[in-house]
Parts: C-alpha cells; sequence; structure tokens
C-alpha cells in the first residue's frame, strides 16, 4: 500500500477545520453570484493567486472577506457537505468542526441561519457517510470580550448542538486573559473548551490557555517546544495539540514544512494530531496535511498511526462510540 493509500485508511478524527476556511474560490464565486454579494476578486484564478500570506492576519483578511458569500442557511449546508465529502475521502470519521459565528452576525445572518446550516450538514453526513461530528463555536479574540458575551448569550437556546467553544483569530496582543469571564461562563455550561495558542503567540499564552480558561486541547501550540517546561507539563499531563502543518507554512511559521517542529513534539511525548485548518486556503485537507509531513520529516507509519490514535483519544467522543473505530486502527497494518 503506497503512502497515501495508507493515510486514507487510517481512521482519524479532524479536531481543528474552520468550516469557513473549507470555501473553496470555485463555491465563493457560486455562492456570491447566486446571493449578489460581490467580492474582492474577479475570478476564481486572482483568487487562488491571492492566497500568498505572509502571517496569520495577512490570511485572516482574506478568509473574512471571503466568507461574506455565505449568506443562507443552505450556503452553510452546501460548504459542510462540500467538506465531509472530501474528509470522508480522506479517511476521516469524526470531524469536529470549528464555526465563527461573529463573523456572519456582524453581518446581518441570523445566528441560527449559520448553526441550522451547518447542523443540517452534519446530520446529513452522518447519513450518508457514517462520519460523526460536533461542533464547536469560536469566539473572535481580535474583539471584545463583551462581544464574546453577547454571542454566547445568542447560543444559549442552541446548547444541545453546540459541543465546545474555542478562541480564534488575531492571537497576538489578544491573550487568552482577555476572556476569562467568558470562558468561566462556558465552562459553568459544561461546554468543551479548547483555544488556539502558540501558534504566532508566545508560550505564555498556552500557560494562560490552561490554567485561566480550563482548555482541554491546545489549537496549533508550537510555540511549546521554546518553554522546556512546559514541554514537560504537555508530556505529563498528556495535553492534544491540534497541529496544522501546512497551515504553519502558508502562514510562515516555519519556512518549510522540513523545519516544523512536529517530530520533536511527538519525540518530546506530548499528544500530537494533524489537522487542515483552512484547507481551501492552505492547499491541503487532512490526508495531504499527513502525507506531505511524514514525507518532509521522515515519520514512519507507527508514528502516522499514533497520530491518528492520538486524534481519536482526544476527540469528545465518549469512550464506548470510539471503540469500532480503535479497532480498525489496530487492525491496519503497518
Ligand atoms: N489558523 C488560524 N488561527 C487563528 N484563527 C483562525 N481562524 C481561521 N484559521 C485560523
Ligand atoms: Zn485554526
Amino acid at each position: 500500500m503506497d503512502l497515501d493509500a495508507f493515510v486514507r485508511a487510517l481512521p482519524k478524527a479532524e479536531l481543528h477545520l474552520h468550516i469557513e476556511g473549507s470555501l473553496e474560490p470555485e463555491m465563493m464565486f457560486e455562492l456570491a453570484c447566486r446571493n449578489g454579494v460581490a467580492l474582492p476578486w474577479d475570478s476564481v484564478e486572482a483568487t487562488r493567486a491571492a492566497y500568498a500570506f505572509s502571517d496569520l492576519q495577512s490570511f485572516l483578511d482574506l478568509y473574512y472577506a471571503g466568507a461574506a458569500a455565505l449568506i443562507q442557511e443552505r450556503d452553510f449546508f452546501d460548504l459542510a457537505m462540500a467538506y465531509f465529502e472530501r474528509a470522508h475521502a480522506d479517511g476521516v470519521v469524526h470531524a469536529e468542526l470549528f464555526f465563527d459565528p461573529q463573523t456572519h452576525t456582524a453581518r446581518g445572518i441570523a445566528f441560527e441561519t449559520v448553526l441550522d446550516g451547518l447542523e443540517r450538514a452534519c446530520g446529513e453526513a452522518q447519513a450518508r457517510w457514517g462520519i460523526s461530528s460536533r461542533l464547536i463555536l469560536c469566539f473572535l479574540r481580535h474583539l471584545s470580550e463583551e462581544d464574546g458575551l453577547a454571542t454566547l448569550q445568542q447560543a444559549l437556546p442552541h446548547l444541545a448542538r453546540i459541543h465546545g467553544v474555542g478562541l480564534d483569530s488575531s492571537e497576538k496582543g489578544h491573550p487568552p486573559s482577555k476572556f476569562l469571564r467568558l470562558f468561566a461562563r462556558c465552562r459553568e455550561l459544561g461546554l468543551h473548551i479548547v483555544a488556539h495558542a502558540g501558534e504566532e503567540g508566545p508560550p505564555a499564552y498556552i500557560v494562560e490557555a490552561l490554567d485561566l480558561l480550563g482548555v482541554e486541547r491546545i489549537d496549533h501550540g508550537v510555540r511549546a517546544a521554546e518553554d522546556a517546561a512546559l514541554m514537560a507539563r504537555l508530556a505529563r499531563e498528556q495535553v492534544a495539540l491540534t497541529v496544522c502543518p501546512l497551515s504553519n507554512v502558508k502562514l510562515c511559521v516555519f519556512q518549510r514544512l522540513e523545519q516544523h517542529n512536529l517530530k520533536q513534539l511527538l519525540d518530546a511525548g506530548l499528544k500530537v494530531t494533524i489537522n487542515s485548518d483552512d484547507p481551501a486556503y492552505f492547499g491541503g485537507y487532512i490526508a495531504q496535511n499527513y502525507v506531505d509531513t511524514a514525507r518532509a520529516l521522515g515519520l514512519s507509519r507507527v508514528e502516522l498511526k499514533r497520530i491518528a490514535r492520538n486524534s481519536l483519544e482526544a476527540s469528545f467522543v465518549p469512550e464506548a462510540l470510539r471503540q469500532p473505530w480503535f479497532e480498525r486502527l489496530d487492525a491496519l497494518p503497518v
């Protein structure tokens, strides 16, 4: 079995995927056309050509511009179905999707329009491909804590459909400590908690996410490598890191994939997973992330299996429901 087939055969969970970041330019234009929305680019090719980023902010500016094409419930449904179809082809058995309601409510789209479309797709993906999924509401950290609290208020009637909360957008200058009260409230509500930390921000933001927000996983976390005590803690406590290698190269966190520290994190005993982040913008869905990283860093099939196992263990799915996935994983010869 070649590497690509092996990676696709691994039952895996995707734990770091912004659904708005799976909006391919073709669909962006289709939706913009059917909704009468003007885009800053005049063709699919010009849009792809604009995807040359120098850092996180240069990406976010385009990502928010592209999201303006999403208006109707069926747009969110179509977006998520296109993602699930690709995820299924990549061997994803379970996906925890981030969505950014503030990006849409700020444009006058109802919170329910976003949630209804995504949730309908989750049900359809389960029926069509047997993929299980969860929705994680992400707060935009460049906005105020008050704005986040107002968004949580809108989410309250729908908490049966929202599994957890996260923190994303511009990291530098917006530490987890800015959202102390918001996440305390989310914990009281029994929501699962994650946060982006240590993507561009310093290791201290990872410590804050753990100690002040009470996160169960760290999204990215690659800058933990700069702090030996934090590395030892992450290994000891087996806090999962949802690492996104192709994203990190596109956003210049690492200049080349060969320089990525994923293997260093893995060798230090951290619970590393591989994910795609914003695949439409970064040039690869989850299987591509596994394959390219394995080639660049010389990961063995045993290590790839470990990473897939980590993703299943770190998911927010009850233990009993994961059992069939572990059995399939164990049965896969290396
Ligand atoms: N990689 C990333 N970091 C922070 N916020 C994001 N929103 C979408 N992708 C993101
Ligand atoms: Zn992300």
